[in-house]
């Protein structure tokens, strides 16, 4: 098997191509697939890799309904539970032992809690006095722990995500079901889920992920983000993937093109070779301009302060967007200001006189934060997130405002703070107000609703500056939720609607002489860039990987042509349309293989 791994075990890095391409056969293949099948989802992280197929186990939930257990078979269930535990525990040690960095700190400290007796104990009390089954008394004795450590409060409340863990594991144990989460291997794989969360994705090892596959999920999912930013070829919106024993198997041989969006089941050897092949990133040559000169920013999105250094090394003129939010994802408390002001600083300190936009949290929908968020809102994405968490946790804006204050102090770096999900113009108010109060007077807006758009030059009469949050302002100007594979061709950066809306926030920044940059996704597509400079964004900011090209295309492109090819993709009547018109005008892409 091993052999096989190794000979067939490809990856290789950055391809550009065309993503947010939708495919026509994404959704149901009931047949088992011959080989060399090709199926198509949504291409969201360039690059080709082959490999094995290692599948994420979905939570499974409570456990099945069963008989309470015969008194003479107690004490051997409650053996089992012991059992069950020591398993679980070993299991964790051995999976740390094959990873790094964070995921084998993760590990252990998960493998810690099935060790600790209190679970244990608890559920063996219950399988004793009340003969409830051994994994439904693990269930319901993880909740009694939960609950006695949200009393307690701290440490241990904060542990409460590892009893899950530990509990989830133990119970699929006991009813003899895979045990949930993304797998541990010694080799690397293709991983395949229904869906991964921000915080696991965030935690994947680009040396054994090779390529990820999920059912679910937009090009401007979390998901997808995080993906790009890590370097792993990545294909959402697969309805194969969905299915647990169906075409999409573990084991199975996968080659993923996350330029064109396609998957390929058992290859030839052929193919995985080309995949093999190294690709080179094209990296920019300067200041981002037009072929006439016309001066375009071009700037890098982070998630954590290691990812400066690889926007400083791949030329980005500063940072355009750092999502402080991923850094603290797995958090259950609030970091303290030390702790946030020297991970702020560590990215600054990379950038002396240039600018860096600092995001405060946008906790709340896909990405929670338990020490902001309520997770069991109805509607998270029309919800409490991003600045309307200010209403519920004030001081936490605060105090991440007074640590960016104070990790500007004594960098030289030029420190820009925004907000997401601003809707109002008093809530721009009261946030350059508060800005102020910390001695930041860079302050500005994302624009991510429509109602930001319209009202932008009211907003910029306020704020310093406006970022545009296209993945957002895509999902509501469509109403498509960015999660969802079903709508994954709703979630088109194409879309007139959306582009006129861009164009209205322009003007707004033109009125009040105020710049107005672009950080979602699609600042990130070459194409798309042309017509986002036609519409009078002043700065594009992307994964440090698609600088190269975006570059190499404005560079090529001269201002009127900008204007020109804005305005007929945003006169255009639907987004295929204005995608035609636009690329039909720009051979460039096609020289540069884009
Ligand atoms: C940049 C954006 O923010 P996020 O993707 O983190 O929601 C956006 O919405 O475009
Ligand atoms: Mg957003």
């Amino acid at each position: 098997m091993r052999a096989r791994f190794a000979r067939n075990c490809a990856a290789q890095g950055h391809e550009a191509g065309t993503m947010w391409r939708m495919g026509d056969d994404s959704w149901s293949h009931p047949d088992p697939l011959p080989a060399g099948r090709l199926l198509r989802g949504v291409g969201v992280s360039p690059g080709r890799a082959a490999g094995p197929i290692a599948r994420a186990r979905p939570q499974a939930g409570p456990p099945p309904t069963a008989p309470d257990v015969a008194e003479d078979r107690v004490e051997h269930e409650a053996a089992r539970v012991r059992r069950a535990a020591r398993w679980v525990a070993a299991t964790l040690r051995a999976d740390a032992a094959t990873v790094a960095g964070e995921r084998r700190e993760l590990l252990e400290a998960t493998a810690q809690m099935a060790a600790d007796p209190t679970l244990v104990t608890s559920a063996q009390e219950l399988v004793r006095t009340q003969r409830t089954p051994p994994a439904l008394a693990v269930w319901q004795a993880a909740d009694q722990v939960i609950a006695r450590f949200g009393e307690i409060g701290g440490y241990l409340a904060a542990r409460a995500r590892d009893v899950e863990d530990v509990r989830d594991r133990i119970v699929a144990h006991l009813s003899g079901r895979p045990v949930p989460g993304v797998p541990v291997h010694d080799h690397p794989f293709v991983l395949v889920a229904l869906d991964l969360a921000p915080s696991e994705t965030a935690l994947l090892d680009p040396a054994k992920v090779l390529a990820l596959v999920t059912a679910e999920g937009g090009p401007t999912s979390h998901t997808a983000i995080l993906a790009r930013d890590l370097g792993i070829p990545a294909v959402v919106g697969l309805g194969a993937a969905a299915a647990w024993d169906g075409e999409l198997s573990e084991g199975r041989m996968l080659l993923v093109d996350g330029s064109a969006g396609t998957v390929e089941v058992d290859p030839s050897p052929e193919s995985v070779e080309v995949a093999a092949r190294p690709s080179e990133v094209r990296a920019p040559t300067g200041p981002g301009r037009t072929q006439d000169g016309h001066r375009v920013e071009l700037l890098a999105n982070i998630g954590d302060p290691s990812g400066a250094a690889e926007a400083a090394q791949a030329g980005a003129e500063g940072i355009g967007l750092f999502r402080t939010e991923f850094c603290f994802l797995d958090r259950t408390s609030e970091p303290s200001v030390a702790e946030q002001a020297e991970a702020y600083r560590q990215v600054l300190e990379r950038f002396p006189h240039k600018k860096v936009v600092i995001r405060t949290l946008d906790a709340g929908s896909d990405k929670p934060l338990p020490f902001v968020t309520n997770a069991r809102e109805t509607n998270p994405a029309l919800g409490l997130r991003g600045l309307r968490t200010a209403r519920i946790a004030p001081q936490v804006l605060e105090n991440q405002l007074a640590a960016i204050a104070e990790a500007g102090q004594g960098t030289d770096a030029e420190v820009w703070v925004m907000a997401p999900m601003v809707s109002t113009v008093t809530e721009a108010e009261d946030f350059v107000a508060l800005c102020e109060r910390h001695g930041l007077p860079q302050a500005g807006v994302m624009i991510e609703v429509p109602s930001a758009a319209m009202m932008a030059g009211q907003l910029l009469s306020r704020a310093t500056f406006a970022s545009l949050g296209t993945n957002d302002l895509i999902q509501y100007t469509l109403a498509a939720d960015r999660q969802l594979g079903s709508l994954a061709d709703l979630s088109d950066p194409w879309h007139p609607a959306v582009l006129r809306l861009i164009e209205a926030s322009c003007q707004g920044g033109a009125q009040q002489g105020r710049p107005v940059g672009v950080c979602g996704e699609m600042a990130a597509a070459p194409a798309l860039a042309v017509v986002l400079v036609g519409l009078g964004v002043t700065s594009l900011s992307m994964t440090p990987r698609a600088l190269g090209d975006v570059a190499a295309v404005l560079s090529d492109t001269d201002f009127p042509t900008c204007l020109r090819l804005a305005r007929l993709a945003a006169d255009a009547e639907t987004a295929e349309e204005a995608r035609m018109r636009v690329r039909s005008e720009l051979p460039v892409l096609r020289e540069l293989g884009l």
